[in-house]
């Protein structure tokens, strides 16, 4: 286990839980199934050719793998971290059961991950809908509400008409290509919160409401997305029969809150990762990537190999601190240098009993200040205990991601409180998890365009480097930023491999 993945997990780590006798069965599957994978993967010396390697051991970087391998071809996937599945990590429960401190949720369009799991017998449950949602309003006070958009008299109309221009902009914008837009410059020339003050009578009742989609989406403020790359997103949530839309991206009953995993998301990766076995070599950073005449040479902190062809799975802002021999593309280098990494954690809080339900709410709640912009019902299928998960990204990361852990959990329990009652002041645990502090992720859950990058150098995103390819859920063309996306990009990856090896 690498000890640098366990320094956000709340008050106790994995290794802590079981030393001090608090493990339940939960915790030991999870554990045991990881230690399982870990024991599987490669030891020793790295092999001194093959026909792939593949840079990071997440979603993208193991499903191209294993495409790899079913056709025939030798591949080795390095992975930095003593772990796979990347932005995909479950936490073990004391009280039972496991919580996903990354990517969770998947929804209506998102086939690949869906197949993906259903293949690897990793079954779907939905998200508890039953109820009402609540509002938290500096200015109306705590409403409370069935549906999407808060019934809020001073946004409602501006939320509805905005919407609406986004999804009917979205519905034009090309998702293999967004700078191909007429308008891509000047919609790159703009933030999201540009364009809501441009375009509302309320545009600050409206930018509050926003950041309850920006945090979670983007770990983002509307003042720091292009207005070209939302409307990308939105373009992307959907799939080559069904358009993207605002909706899909961010409802739950048919969106991409629907529905979790069964046993945790990480369970898919880890999965992955036994099927390929030796073919995963973990603790191998990346340090330099070299064209040779007729090939290419990976180092990596646990040695070097050669390879025919190289898939990089890596986050964008990683792909940086990677030495290419000869240099990258100027346009590619820019578009990694410009983008930057949202900035999001996850808080979650486990009580003895989900009591929001019995006072008939659902567990959904979304705040126009404090640290909970936007909460959920977490539970999980091993346990019945209740969980409450608030996304903490965007100006409230920077308000509360900087605090003490103790402080912060206040915040969030106060802000818990305000939304479902009293009782949230009072969890049998918390734990949370800041992706910023991540050595190889650096943020999440994606990586965010600000104005002035995706018209320029969005183009960059896919093109080959010579035998240099590119995966990875923000070189997607749907869902990118997902899970989905992720899968989609591993299969387009190994798909231009398997090509060129012929
Ligand atoms: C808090 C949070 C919440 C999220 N919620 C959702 C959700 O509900 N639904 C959803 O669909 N998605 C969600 N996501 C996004 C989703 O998790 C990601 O889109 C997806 O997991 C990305 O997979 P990937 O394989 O592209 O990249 P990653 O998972 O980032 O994998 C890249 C791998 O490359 C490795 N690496 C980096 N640099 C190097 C190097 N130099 N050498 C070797 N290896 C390297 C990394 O260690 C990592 O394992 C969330 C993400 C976060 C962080």
């Amino acid at each position: 286990m690498d000890t640098t993945d366990l320094g956000h997990l709340g008050h106790l780590g994995r290794r802590g839980l079981l030393a001090g006798g608090a493990a339940s069965f939960g915790v030991l599957a999870l554990d045991a199934l990881e230690q399982e994978v870990i024991a599987g993967t490669r030891r020793g010396r790295l092999p001194r050719e093959v026909d792939v390697v593949v840079v990071g051991a997440g979603l993208a970087g193991l499903v191209a793998a294993r495409r790899i391998k079913r056709a025939g071809h030798s591949v080795l996937v390095v992975e930095a971290r003593k772990r796979v599945g990347g932005r995909v990590l479950n936490h073990a429960l004391p009280a039972g059961g496991s919580v996903e401190a990354g990517g969770a949720f998947v929804g209506p369009t998102q086939d690949h991950i869906k197949r993906l799991a259903r293949n690897l017998g990793i079954a779907t449950f939905d998200e508890y809908v039953t109820g009402k949602n609540v509002y938290l309003s500096s200015l109306l006070g705590r409403l409370e509400f069935t549906g999407t958009v808060p019934p809020d008299p001073t946004i409602l109309l501006d939320a509805a008409l905005a919407l609406q221009r986004l999804n009917g902009f979205a519905r034009e914008v090309p998702v293999d290509a967004p700078w191909a837009h007429p308008r891509a410059a000047e919609w790159d020339a703009v933030t999201l919160g540009d364009w809501l003050r441009r375009n509302t009578l309320n545009s600050r009742g409206i930018e509050n409401l926003i950041r309850s989609w920006t945090h979670p989406g983007f770990g983002a403020d509307p003042d720091q997305v292009s207005l070209l790359f939302v409307l990308h997103y939105i373009a992307c949530s959907g799939n080559e029969s069904t358009p993207g839309t605002f909706e899909r991206n961010s409802d739950t009953v048919g969106g991409a809150q629907e529905s979790r995993f069964a046993g945790g998301s990480q369970r898919i990766p880890l999965a992955l990762a036994k099927r390929l076995g030796k073919r995963v070599a973990l603790g191998a950073p990346v340090t330099r990537i070299e064209h040779l005449a007729h090939g290419v040479r990976v180092h990596t902190e646990r040695g070097n190999v050669r390879a025919r062809r190289v898939i990089v799975a890596a986050p964008p802002k990683q792909v940086l601190g990677i030495d290419f021999a000869p240099g990258l593309p100027a346009g590619r280098r820019a578009l990694l240098e410009q983008v930057q990494m949202g900035r999001l954690m996850k808080c979650d809080a486990v009580y003895e009993r989900p009591f929001w339900r019995d006072r008939g709410l659902t567990g959904f709640g979304i705040a126009d200040a404090g640290a909970v912009r936007v909460a959920f019902d977490n539970h999980v299928t091993d346990t019945d205990h209740g969980i409450l998960l608030a996304f903490v990204g965007g100006s409230a990361w920077q308000q509360y991601g900087t605090r003490s852990l103790a402080e912060r959990r206040t915040a969030v329990l106060e802000g818990f409180a305000r939304m479902f009652g009293e009782q949230a002041l009072h969890p049998i645990d918390y734990t949370e998890h800041d992706w910023t502090l991540e050595r190889w992720t650096g943020g999440g859950p994606t990586a965010i365009y600000p104005p002035g990058v995706l018209s320029v150098h969005g183009r960059h995103i896919r093109t080959p480097f010579r035998r240099v390819h590119w995966a990875g859920t923000e070189t997607s063309t749907y869902w990118t930023g997902y899970m989905d996306g992720a899968v989609r990009s591993g299969k387009r990856a190994a798909r231009e491999v398997i090509a060129r090896l012929g």
